[in-house]
C-alpha cells in the first residue's frame, strides 16, 4: 500500500491537531502508513480570517500538486465552498465549540469592570461581547495562542477570548476560567470541528480518513455552515451559529448575525431532523435575511 501523507500547517495547534488525526487513522488502519508533511505558509501563524483562508488554500494548493494526501484543517477556516477537486472525506468527533473567556484579575466575564479591555481578533467576538457588555473596550489581539497568552499575561489587557477547543487540543484546559454559554457567545460556524479533506477519486486516502468520520459532529457542521452560505455574508461578517443533534437525530439550529458595533442584532432558531441539516441552515439563513438581516449585511458591506 502507498504511503499517504497527511498534511499541516505548522502552528502548535495545527501540529497538536494533525497528531491527534494521525494516531486514530493509524488504530484503524494498523497495516497502513501514514507521514506528517508540514507545509509551509507565507503567513505567520496569525489569526485574522483572511490569514486563516491563505493558508486553507495553501494546503488545498499542496493537496491539488499531490504533495499530500490528506489535509488536516480547522473546519472554521474553511471556506464554505469547496475547490473544484477536492472534497471532505471526515469530519472527526467535533471538540467543545464554545469560546473560552481566560482572565487576569477577573476570572468571569461578568465580573470585569466598566472599561476593562478584553482581547479579540474576531469580528464575531467582539461584535458579541458589545452586545452584552457594552460597557467593555475590546482591543485587537492577533498571533498564535502563545502569544495571545503571552499578551495576556503582560497585563496588555484584562481578559482575552479564545476557542476552548484550540486550548484542549494544546493540553491548556486548565487556562480556561470560563466556558462562555452559547446565550452570551454563540461561536463560530464549524467551530471545535476538523475536516479531513482529500482529492476526488483518491478512493484509499477518502476510505482511509472515513474511519475518523463522526456523523452527528458532521450533521451539526453541515447546518451551521449552510447557514453561513445561505446568509452569503462571506468571513468578515459577524456570524454565529450553533447545531444539537440528539440521540434520536433530531437537530436544533440557532444562528446569529450581528453589527461588528454590537448594536444590532439578529437571532433566530430552526428545529427539524439531521438528515436534512443543509436545509435547515439554508432556512434559517432565509429566515434571518428576511427578519431584518438583509439591511444588516448591507450596512456591513457599505462600512
Ligand atoms: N481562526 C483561528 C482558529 N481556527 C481554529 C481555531 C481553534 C478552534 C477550532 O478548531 O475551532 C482557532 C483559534 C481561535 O479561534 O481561538
Amino acid at each position: 500500500m502507498r504511503v499517504i501523507v497527511v498534511g499541516t500547517r505548522g502552528s502548535a495547534l495545527a501540529l497538536a491537531q494533525t497528531r491527534f488525526v494521525v494516531e486514530r487513522l493509524k488504530e484503524s488502519w494498523p497495516e497502513a502508513e501514514f507521514k506528517v508533511k508540514t507545509v509551509k505558509t507565507r503567513g505567520d501563524g496569525g489569526a485574522s480570517p483572511l490569514e486563516g483562508a491563505i493558508f486553507v488554500k495553501e494546503l488545498q494548493e499542496a493537496l491539488l500538486s499531490r504533495e499530500v494526501d490528506i489535509a488536516v484543517h480547522s473546519l472554521k477556516d474553511l471556506p464554505t465552498e469547496e475547490p473544484p477537486g477536492l472534497k471532505i472525506a471526515a469530519v472527526p468527533k467535533r471538540q467543545d465549540p464554545r469560546d473560552a473567556f481566560l482572565g487576569r484579575a477577573y476570572k468571569r466575564l461578568e465580573d470585569l469592570p466598566p472599561g476593562a479591555v478584553l482581547g479579540t481578533s474576531s469580528v464575531r467576538r467582539r461584535a458579541q461581547l458589545l452586545a452584552y457588555r457594552p460597557d467593555l473596550r475590546v482591543k485587537d489581539l492577533r498571533g498564535n495562542v502563545d502569544t495571545r497568552l503571552a499578551a495576556l499575561g503582560n497585563g496588555e489587557y484584562d481578559a482575552i477570548i479564545l476557542a476552548a477547543a484550540g486550548l484542549i487540543r494544546l493540553d491548556l484546559r486548565n487556562r480556561i476560567d470560563q466556558f462562555l454559554e452559547p446565550e452570551v457567545m454563540l461561536p463560530a460556524p464549524g467551530q471545535g470541528a476538523l475536516a479531513l479533506e482529500v482529492r476526488q477519486g483518491d478512493d484509499l486516502a477518502e476510505e482511509l480518513a472515513y474511519a475518523l468520520h463522526h456523523h452527528p459532529s458532521a450533521d451539526r457542521v453541515r447546518a451551521e455552515r449552510a447557514f453561513l452560505k445561505g446568509l452569503g455574508a462571506g468571513c468578515l461578517a459577524p456570524v454565529g451559529a450553533l447545531a444539537q443533534v440528539a440521540e434520536d437525530g433530531a437537530l436544533s439550529l440557532e444562528g446569529m448575525v450581528l453589527t461588528p458595533d454590537g448594536k444590532s442584532f439578529i437571532r433566530a432558531e430552526i428545529e427539524g431532523e439531521a438528515a436534512e441539516a443543509e436545509e435547515l441552515g439554508l432556512e434559517l439563513a432565509r429566515d434571518v435575511l428576511e427578519q431584518g438581516g438583509r439591511e444588516l449585511l448591507a450596512q456591513i458591506r457599505g462600512v
